[in-house]
């Protein structure tokens, strides 16, 4: 594993007036395509914020990458990602590692934290279909079509809502799923993505249609479509660095969804599925009623007005646009699909804490309804739970 700083700070060249002698930021990445543009993100919002500091991107092949094809499942495949660029964090060669916040455990070591989550992308999955193939959604897929996906949430959720569907392994990055999927020898006639890595990388056309609740009934992974910058808990400066950034409404939302999962599972992966979306109070009791607000087939853009995708309005954290209430469902699933426990929730969100007693309460309210069994029985196959997560 070899460093190599790839890119300098470019937006931010240090003029004689402005420059300070702080040293660089070193913000750490894996060099997939997906992880460098999410970097770039957060790097520009970083040097907008603070001109007068200088960044530079340190992109690290890990062993994730370099081992994706061999014995992945001799590994906790979380750990993996995440675990070289941590210690290189730990070390103080890096201040801040950016991530895809679903890739991120729920429990992180407690030299480490949360410094800040970025607006997320649109969060829902997405079905891809072979491009030689005709169809246009999963009902209509022929009885025995093959599905690639290598999450358990995404099987057990899909075998469950679709019986008449198959499921088999899929993995590699975007660009290398899509060209096993597009073969003309490939036994696959679809994929399930996340949209926002394929929109981020510049293939959202190949999305053939929208998974989430009111189109189909999938639910996303907990914290998908958001980007998570981890720092170290000691380090004040990052923490003042990261408090100009990110989006409340995100931070909020996937906060909730986060302390879901944690009560949950305790530590490791289990296929749960989650929605979060804010409503206000005026569109609540608007002429939607206050029903769940159907956003299956909605494009992109005015689903991430839901989601909270834009820039938050308020300026401070008692703001009234913040004060909004937020819906959340989710579901547990057994991994053969035959059992599920659902909950649908909403709460006002005052704070971050309230986001985080919310995920709390709906992870009490799934096991009263017998989530509990799912898991245990979950639990008795801990071991390929722990090699799967949410890849
Ligand atoms: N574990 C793989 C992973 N991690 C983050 C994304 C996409 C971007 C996101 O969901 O934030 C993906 C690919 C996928 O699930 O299709």
């Amino acid at each position: 594993m070899a460093a190599a700083p790839e890119t300098s700070a470019t937006a931010a060249s240090p003029s004689t007036s402005t420059s300070t002698d702080a040293p660089a930021v070193n913000i750490g990445t894996r060099r997939s395509l997906l992880a460098r543009v999410q970097t770039d993100i957060v790097a520009n919002e970083l040097r907008k914020a603070w001109p007068e500091r200088k960044f530079e991107i340190v992109a690290m092949e890990t062993m994730g990458d370099k081992n994706l094809k061999t014995a992945l499942h001799e590994f906790n495949a979380k750990a993996l990602w995440t675990h070289e660029l941590e210690a290189l964090l730990e070390k103080g060669e890096l201040d801040c590692i950016v991530h895809s916040l679903k890739d991120m455990p729920t429990q992180l070591p407690n030299s480490m934290t949360l410094g800040c989550i970025f607006p997320r992308a649109d969060p829902r999955d997405a079905l891809v279909v072979k491009s030689s193939l005709p169809y246009t959604s999963l009902s209509s897929l022929p009885s025995g079509a093959v599905i690639g996906t290598s999450s358990l949430r995404r099987s057990a959720q899909l075998k469950r809502l679709y019986p008449h569907l198959r499921f088999a392994d899929m993995r590699g990055n975007l660009g290398t799923r899509l060209a096993k999927l597009d073969a003309p020898e490939s036994e696959f006639a679809a994929l399930i993505l996340a949209a926002a890595g394929l929109e981020r990388i510049g293939l959202g056309s190949r999305i053939t249609d929208y998974l989430s609740k009111s189109n189909g009934g999938m639910l996303h992974a907990v914290g998908q479509g958001a980007i998570g910058v981890e720092i170290r808990t000691e380090d004040a400066e990052a923490r003042k660095l990261f408090e100009k950034v990110g989006c409340e409404r995100t931070t909020r939302a996937c906060l909730a969804e986060r302390s879901l999962m944690r009560t949950l599972e305790g530590g490791c992966s289990v296929p749960i599925g989650v929605e979060t979306e804010w409503v206000s109070k005026k569109n609540a009791l608007g002429h939607n009623g206050g029903t769940g607000v159907g956003v299956g087939v909605k494009p992109a853009e005015e689903y991430h007005k839901m989601t909270g995708v834009a820039k938050p309005e308020a300026k401070d954290e008692e703001g009234e646009e913040l004060m909004d209430e937020l819906i959340m469902r989710a579901v547990v699933v057994s991994l053969d699909g035959q059992q599920a426990v659902e909950v649908e929730g909403r709460r006002r969100i005052n704070s971050r804490e309230d986001a985080d007693e919310f995920g709390w309460e709906m992870a009490q309210r799934l096991v009263e309804k017998g989530a509990a069994k799912i898991l245990e029985e979950i639990n008795l196959n801990r071991k390929i739970i722990e090699e799967q997560g949410d890849a």
